[in-house]
């Protein structure tokens, strides 16, 4: 019988988060890269485009386990997830997003200031096994038995409901913890999202054209190209501005008194280095997207 929801058994099975914070970044990341999908209405399960690959769309915090267990080859969730997960993953790639931190946070009117004061208290989270991790030392020294209780979202709910005296949680802006009249104490790991691998997936080749892809797309996200002109006698002082990835590529223009400059900056230095170059005498200063790329 032909299951729609089932994976041609040769495809190397990649796990997507199926919503949340990672979910549409890694969409749009997987697109760049030109991982092409077609996913059914309602299905978990979609297969790639002209790539042996079956994507399997999971809770985030489900994935580090799937991989670390081999039922999944590859995925992508958050380091938080693959601590608390305490499986043994391959950390393929770090992909600079899902950034934050995970932390002991308390209520600001309480005024703590030293997190051993919580040891033996109760402590509310998504992340019980990292919690525990983080208390035992203080428990162990004092004596004592740190209550953690798992709850599976609005932790930060719980100090204002009288069901803990400190959570623990993941803290980016601030924005939650503040609005809930919270405030950190400790922070215990900082995160990001990540590729990981299963340690003996078959899939070696199909993991690293995946990672390589991936890669491309996020170099060709972080830089420019910034192309310009300037007078002979000002090139060094130029390239000095913009030394680009490995160097500029530089062309003797038709008047024989000017060249063209061509270099990758960083997109979040652009501004700053057109007007560098503008104040040295640089004209012509145009700034280029790039697509994708292979380094
Ligand atoms: N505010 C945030 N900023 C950056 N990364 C985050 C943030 N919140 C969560 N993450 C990352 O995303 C991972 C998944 O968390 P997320 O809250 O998106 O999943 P979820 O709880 O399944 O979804 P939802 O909150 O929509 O129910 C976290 O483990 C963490 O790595
Ligand atoms: O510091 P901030 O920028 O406010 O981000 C942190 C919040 O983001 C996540 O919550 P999410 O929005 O996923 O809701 P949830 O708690 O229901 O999972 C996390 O659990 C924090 O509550
Ligand atoms: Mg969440």
């Amino acid at each position: 019988m032909d299951r729609k929801n089932s994976s041609p058994p040769e495809n190397c099975r990649f796990a997507i988060p199926k919503k949340g914070r990672l979910h549409d970044k890694i969409l749009q990341m997987l697109k760049g890269s030109g991982i092409e999908f077609r996913r059914e209405p309602r299905l978990d399960v979609a297969l790639c485009v002209d790539l042996p690959i079956t994507l399997v769309f999971l809770p985030a915090s489900d994935i580090a386990k799937y991989v670390g267990e081999g039922n999944i080859d590859l995925g992508i969730t958050g380091l938080d997830i693959v601590k608390e997960s305490q499986v043994e993953v391959d950390h393929v790639m770090d992909l600079g997003f899902g950034k934050c931190k995970l932390c002991v946070q308390v209520p600001s009117d309480d005024n703590i200031t030293d997190v051993s004061t919580l040891a033996g208290k109760r402590i509310v989270t998504s992340f019980p096994e990292l919690t525990k991790q983080f208390f035992q030392p203080f428990d162990d020294e004092l004596g004592v038995e740190t209550k953690v209780k798992f709850v599976s979202g609005s932790v930060e709910a719980a100090c204002g409901l009288g069901l803990a005296d400190g959570i623990v949680d993941l803290v980016e802006t601030g924005t939650t913890m503040r609005a809930a009249g919270l405030e950190v104490v400790a922070d215990i790991i900082s995160t990001q999202a990540m590729l990981i691998a299963n340690t003996h997936t078959k899939h070696i080749d199909i993991i690293h054209l995946i990672k390589r892809r991936l890669e491309g797309y996020i170099t060709a996200t972080k830089y420019v190209m910034l192309v310009y002109n300037v007078s002979n006698e000002l090139v060094e002082r130029a390239v000095a501005i913009t030394p680009g990835k490995r160097s500029p590529t530089i062309t003797a223009l038709d008047d024989g008194n000017s060249k063209a400059v061509s270099s990758l900056v960083l997109a979040k230095e652009v501004n700053q280095k057109m007007d560098a170059l503008h104040d040295i005498g640089a004209t012509d200063i145009l700034v280029l997207d790039i697509s994708n790329s292979r380094m």
